[in-house]
């Protein structure tokens, strides 16, 4: 492999190191790279990234805004995929990038910076970020960790793993800063997920009828379970939308922020938060919440950004982004009037089965402009 002629190389995983990547918790290594990296590994998949302009502006004008921390610098990109980020920090004059993938993704990132004439600067290293040994420290990290509503993957334990064992003192994270949102909204889709729900209960009737009348087996026992089955499927898991601004009924809250410098997983391992959201909108229905997120990049206090560039994944009416929102569906959907405010109750942990995947808690309490209260309700969703 290219990357272990100047000393880069993979290596048996320190036994923090491998904590990191496992988020604390005995992940199978194997089991995780055929449920999550393997994906990663297809190139229709990393086309999908390189063709979401919202966030390939914010990377490109992050890394050529603001040049004076890639001249001369060293550069590590946390997860390259393609090999996108580190061409780019190559381009902007780093004197030499460490570009590390898992995946067999990076046979086709070698060649991509090849191609491009970077090869001197660009060492593509395939191994886990948790497993490889460089060199050098590096000034510079950069990488595109983020998943669904901010936190899904947990690809950012293997951000602050690599951080931690590789970024000077004075290095920057790009980005530098993330921040969670969530605002109530209106949709048709908890309306269309109930019918979907209902109509999957009825060929569920039938089909007990059925099977009792043409085979003498009485299915009948395993109702329960079809619907809680179907219930979690239909009206229990979040759903991925690209939502409209008209549809947030209220002001958006910040549930969470995270500074990319000095974060630890485990300030990341659960997110919680308490929070009020103002309803702006008359006669309306509060159908859920939407969540999603932004990141910055500000470089450091001691080294800023000459240009801050920012990546919004809120509802837009112009840009859309592939991570779109994540929609909270509530059933039933409360009314809602102007002057409304709804006292939320939020978590967010990381599920017992796969720590890539998120289990999320909303309890909700409606306090109507009357001075009304109506009794709390608890919302259990999955991020899948
Ligand atoms: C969201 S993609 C971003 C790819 C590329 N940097 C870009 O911006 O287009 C994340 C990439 O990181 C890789 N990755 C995730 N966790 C990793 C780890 N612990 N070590 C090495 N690569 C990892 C994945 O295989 C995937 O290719």
């Amino acid at each position: 492999m290219a990357g272990r002629s100047n000393g880069a190389s993979p290596m048996a995983p320190s036994s923090s190191a491998e904590a990191a990547a496992n988020g604390g918790g005995g992940v199978d290594k194997g089991v995780d790279f055929a449920n999550y990296f393997c994906t990663y590994a297809f190139l229709y998949h990393q086309k999908e990234m390189l063709s979401d302009r919202v966030r390939m502006d914010a990377y490109f004008n992050s890394v050529f805004q603001n040049k004076h921390h890639f001249q001369n610098k060293v550069v590590l990109d946390v997860g390259t995929g393609s090999g996108i980020l580190a061409i780019w920090s190559a381009q902007a004059g780093a004197r030499k990038v460490y570009a590390v993938e898992a995946t067999k993704m990076a046979d086709h990132a070698r060649r991509l910076v090849e191609a491009n004439g970077v090869a001197d600067v660009v060492e593509v290293l395939e191994a886990s970020i948790e497993d490889v040994d460089l060199p050098e420290k590096v000034d510079v990290i950069i990488s595109e960790w983020m998943g669904y509503f901010l936190l899904r993957e947990s690809m950012f334990d293997s951000v602050i793993c690599a951080r931690d064992r590789w970024l000077k003192p004075t290095g920057v994270m790009y980005p530098s800063h993330a921040r969670m949102w969530i605002a109530p909204i209106r949709s048709g889709l908890g309306d269309q997920k109930m019918n979907d729900f209902e109509s999957a209960m009825n060929d569920w009737r039938s089909f007990v009828a059925e099977t009792d009348a043409n085979y003498g087996v009485n299915m009948n026992v395993l109702t329960k379970a079809y619907k809680e089955e179907n219930r979690k499927y239909y009206l229990k898991t979040s759903l991925w939308n690209n939502l409209h601004p008209n549809q947030i009924v209220g002001t958006p809250a910040i549930v969470k922020e995270i500074d990319c410098l000095t974060a630890t997983i485990e300030e990341i391992r659960e997110v919680t938060s308490n929070f009020s959201l103002n309803i702006n909108v008359d006669r309306t229905r509060l159908s859920g919440f939407a969540g999603w997120f932004d990141v910055h990049f500000r470089g450091s206090l001691q080294n800023p950004a000459t240009s801050e560039i920012e990546l919004n994944t809120a509802p837009s009416a112009e840009d859309y982004t592939h991570w779109g929102q994540q929609v909270f569906l509530l059933h039933p959907p409360p009314r809602v009037n102007e002057g409304d405010a709804v006292i939320v109750s939020f978590s967010m942990r990381r599920s017992t089965e796969n720590h890539r995947l998120m289990d999320v808690e909303f309890t909700c309490e409606l306090q109507q402009s009357t001075g009304k209260r109506l009794p709390p309700v608890t919302s259990k969703f999955s991020i899948e």
